[in-house]
């Protein structure tokens, strides 16, 4: 879907956001002071963030809690204004919030609903096609086809509150998308689904992406939907970003460490000694029965592999770049690998 030839969809240059927060001391005198001279300490939540993305990316956007990605997704739409840089959605400036803009974009939020709980699916998505002015014959011909999309038959004329979290996420979605937005931005919409319910949404989104051409943004702690769906990720840590590529790129230039899996041909009897013995190779993952797993740096693998081969009675040996959640993890932890700090691919 991504033509690179093609002007940006959505463009930031430089784009913070800054929350100033009162401070108040403890006590009547703190009230007092308070009331008359408010003091304020400054949240740096987003700093000088910039980034492009092309018309029909999917790309993925991560960070550890509080790393600034809602507050992102929030100066993308316009529900708040930058304190710096540049930020252009379609074509517009988000926070002037022009009805050209917002029937433009979306923005989904997993942790908040706008269904109405005790009317029937059907009824607020109806009200919705009204809001954004969607003729009756056209809303339904659309209902239809995002009911068909994700497999929703016979339940929109349920209350909301009757739907399971999954199918209540799903009637989100349609009402979301009901007005043909070219822009999504998600924020956790798998959040506390079930597993075939976030295997159904992600299966929707990327038939979705495909068949529109849509341009999607989106955050998840499930590392499943990421590497599901988004060719690209943007990581920001601490409000900086701090890597924009391809997911195998940040799994290759910044986890430097492989994963080697041994099995042993004998049973092992001091296990405390053993551990002393594996921990000169790498750092022991896992030991189980004869099956042992270690991190080893990449710069030392060969070295190690041959001295494990050497030194070790093994059946067998494979050797593994680890899970891409342990390596998002510890880059999340840390915010740097090898000490420094994370470089954008480019
Ligand atoms: N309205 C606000 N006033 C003051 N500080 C805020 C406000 N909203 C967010 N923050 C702070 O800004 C920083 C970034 O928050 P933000 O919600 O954007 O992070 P996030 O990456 O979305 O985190 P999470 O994954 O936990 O949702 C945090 O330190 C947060 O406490």
């Amino acid at each position: 879907m991504h033509d690179p030839s093609t002007q940006p969809i959505i463009f930031t240059e430089k784009l913070s956001k800054v929350y100033p927060v009162p401070i108040k001391e403890p006590g009547l005198k703190g009230t007092i002071d308070h009331f008359f001279r408010r003091k304020y300490r400054h949240i740096e939540a987003v700093k000088q963030v910039s980034f492009q993305i092309q018309p029909g990316e999917f790309v993925g956007f991560l960070g550890p809690n509080g790393a600034g990605k809602t507050t992102t997704l929030k100066m993308l739409t316009g529900l708040i204004h930058p304190s710096e840089g540049r930020v252009e959605v379609a074509g517009y400036l988000p926070y002037r919030r022009e009805p050209r803009f917002l029937e433009k974009i979306t923005l989904v939020m997993g942790q908040k609903q706008q269904l109405l709980w005790d009317l029937p699916a059907l009824d607020s998505l109806r009200i919705n096609g009204a809001v954004y002015g969607i003729g009756d014959r056209e809303c339904q011909r659309r209902i239809d086809e995002l009911t068909e999309m994700l497999s929703l038959s016979g339940k929109l004329n349920q209350p909301v509150r009757k739907l399971s979290l999954g199918e209540r996420m799903k009637v989100e979605l349609m009402a979301a998308l009901l007005h043909q937005p070219q822009v999504l931005f998600l924020d956790e919409p798998t959040l506390g689904l079930d597993v075939n319910a976030q295997v159904s949404v992600r299966q929707f989104l990327k038939e979705y992406n495909e068949l529109t051409g849509a341009t999607i943004l989106l955050t998840s702690h499930y590392m499943a939907d990421i590497t599901a769906l988004c060719d690209r990720v943007i990581v920001i840590y601490s409000g900086q970003l701090i890597y924009d590529g391809s997911l195998e790129g940040l799994v290759e230039n910044f986890a430097p460490y492989r994963e080697v899996q041994l099995e042993l041909t004998y049973p092992i009897e001091n296990i405390e000694k053993f551990k002393e013995r594996l921990a000169m190779y790498g750092e022991i993952e896992s030991l189980e029965g004869q099956s042992i797993r270690l991190l080893v740096f990449r710069e030392n693998l060969t070295k190690t592999v041959s001295k494990i081969i050497s030194e070790l009675d093994i059946l067998d040996l494979t050797v593994t770049d680890p899970p891409i959640e342990e390596t998002i993890a510890r880059v999340f932890q840390a915010g740097t690998i090898d000490g420094s700090i994370l470089k954008t691919s480019e």
